[in-house]
């Protein structure tokens, strides 16, 4: 069944929406934006219903400036702020990263330029089924309800010089020439993330007792995502999630958000905003890492909400293994006391999980798990 409300939507295309209406009988969220009778695709039930006006949650945050300047007890400082959030709900945020400022704004203003193109232009970059890179949007996609508010456009980083400009070549490869400068920018973005990334991946390790290089080299080679999504406003705030609530399956995840906000966690059962800070960078585990920890560092639920005024956007670097690397807790984090939760397991069988059998939601670990050890 498909609700269209003619009345207050700008003229479309007429070829363009019968396309778009035999295809996946949606139409774009450029249309439905304007439209207050949404598709009962995007209304989620219930129990997962979007709370709206949560109260904020007080986000531990991390200097890193102190960090960076190399002295011992900065170092201990932050850790010893990291281990309590992430032994809790994996939530905190870095502050004085060192990443340019102005890099942040380009990438935020690329994302406007690209998301404002015409669909037919976006979807040159569509994200083929299983595949986890690429254009995206609800009505292309592989679900047919709980549909997300949004449109994503995701980029594979790898920590390799073999691929050292990997995110430029994607642009020009899939898109041509002219989308050079989105190359390069995308492509210095993900650098100054992944060297944030392992500088964070020093902090877990003096945090967790492992020493500063473990996770460090654990996670050099890595192929991770780079993902930028764009939350068209919504008439049905209410009913509708940009993101619907999960833990992330990858590593850690760097997420930089607007000034609009959206982005919750629940924690003791209850959902708390996160309050965008411009010169800030939050970082939340995600499950991969939880069970590289053996379960000590939590990944944690967060989803992320749309409103009726303004379009939001974010920039998610999600840190992930290289894909041959056995996902595998170091023997110090592991007794009688505290035995394996999860069996060994590649990222490569974690992100077929999520991209062939099932979407990453609530319990994606467990679920995971119970797969692998019956497949195998
Ligand atoms: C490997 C991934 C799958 C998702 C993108 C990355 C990391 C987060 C995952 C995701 C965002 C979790 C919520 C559901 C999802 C389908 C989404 O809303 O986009 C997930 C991503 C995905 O499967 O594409
Ligand atoms: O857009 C956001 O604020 C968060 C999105 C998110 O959680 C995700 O893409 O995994
Ligand atoms: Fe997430």
């Amino acid at each position: 069944m498909v609700v269209v409300s003619t009345t207050s939507s700008p003229p479309m295309d007429k070829e363009l929406a019968l396309i778009l209406y035999q295809q996946s009988n949606l139409p774009p969220l450029s249309v439905l934006q304007y439209q207050t009778n949404i598709p009962p695709q995007f209304i989620w039930p219930d129990h997962e219903k979007p709370c709206l006006n949560p109260p904020e949650l007080a986000i531990p945050s991390v200097d890193m400036g102190n960090f960076l300047a190399g002295g011992s007890l900065a170092v201990s400082k932050a850790c010893e702020v990291i281990d309590k959030a992430c032994r809790r709900n994996g939530f905190f945020q870095v502050v004085n990263h060192g990443v340019d400022a102005k890099l942040v704004a380009k990438a935020h203003e690329y994302m406007d330029l690209f998301f404002g193109m015409e669909l037919a232009e976006k979807q040159r970059a569509q994200r083929k089924l299983g595949e986890h890179c690429g254009y995206w949007s609800s009505f292309t996609g592989r679900f047919t309800s709980k549909l997300p508010w949004k449109e994503t456009l995701s980029l594979r980083y790898v920590d390799d010089k073999r691929f050292s400009n990997g995110v430029e070549e994607y642009f020009l490869n899939v898109l041509g020439e002219d989308f050079r400068p989105f190359g390069k920018v995308y492509q210095e973005y993900c650098e100054a993330m992944n060297a944030l990334a392992l500088q964070i991946m020093e902090l877990l390790g003096v945090s967790l007792g492992v020493g500063r290089l473990f996770f460090r080299d654990f996670y050099e080679g890595n192929d991770s995502i780079m993902r930028l999504s764009y939350y068209p406003p919504c008439q049905r705030p209410d009913l509708a999630l940009g993101t619907g609530p999960h833990c992330d399956p990858t590593s850690f995840t760097i997420l930089h958000q607007d000034q609009v906000g959206g982005l919750q966690v629940l924690v003791d059962e209850k959902w708390y905003s996160i309050a965008p800070n411009p010169h800030a960078f939050v970082v939340n585990i995600g499950d991969t890492f939880m069970a590289l920890t053996n379960g000590v560092y939590k990944s944690c639920l967060h989803q992320a909400v749309v409103n009726n005024r303004s379009a939001r956007k974010s920039l998610a670097f999600f840190l992930c293994p290289n894909m041959e690397k056995v996902v595998t807790p170091p023997t110090s984090l592991v007794s009688d006391k505290n035995p394996r939760l999860y069996p060994d397991f590649t990222w490569a069988n974690l992100l077929e999980f999520t991209q062939k059998v099932q979407r990453a939601e609530m319990k994606t670990l467990e679920a995971f798990s119970s797969w692998l050890q019956h497949k195998n």
